[in-house]
């Protein structure tokens, strides 16, 4: 799984079907399910602040542990949308929808002012 191009869908897949059928064993993602909102919410913000953290580590070691930062981060933002009925998909297609636009066009077309 770990070498396939569609691994963030088929988590997005997997979160779907643990929640309509949690399995009887331990799972990871159904304690952050089973949590809601406020659990997976709370793990984000944790998360986020360790990629911060891992952001500037000098050298291989530090880029390693970046990245594996960065995949816990993106790991429990498909478990909130998968909580929330939503598939990593859509993430895609709005990424999709603003590629090739600039950020700053972007941002003026929201209407709520300037880009960075
Ligand atoms: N991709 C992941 C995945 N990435 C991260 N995690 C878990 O997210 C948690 C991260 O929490 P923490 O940062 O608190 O962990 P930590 O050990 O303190 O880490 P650091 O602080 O050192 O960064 C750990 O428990 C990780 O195991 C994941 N748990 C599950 N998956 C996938 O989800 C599938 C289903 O998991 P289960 O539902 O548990 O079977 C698995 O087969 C995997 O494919």
């Amino acid at each position: 799984m770990a070498d396939q191009p569609n691994v963030l869908h088929a988590l997005s897949d997997l979160v779907a079907d643990r929640k309509a059928s949690p399995p009887a064993g331990r799972s990871y993602m159904v304690s952050l399910l089973n949590g809601g909102v406020p659990k997976i919410s709370g793990k984000i913000t944790e998360e986020a602040a360790e990629v911060v953290e891992a952001a500037d580590e000098p050298g291989d070691e530090g880029k390693s542990h970046l990245v594996k930062e960065v995949a816990d981060l993106v790991f429990h933002s498909i478990v909130l949308l998968g909580c929330r009925d939503l598939p990593w998909s859509e993430v895609e297609a709005e990424l999709g929808r603003r590629f090739g636009i600039s950020g700053i066009v972007e941002k003026e077309s929201r209407g709520n002012g300037e880009a960075g």
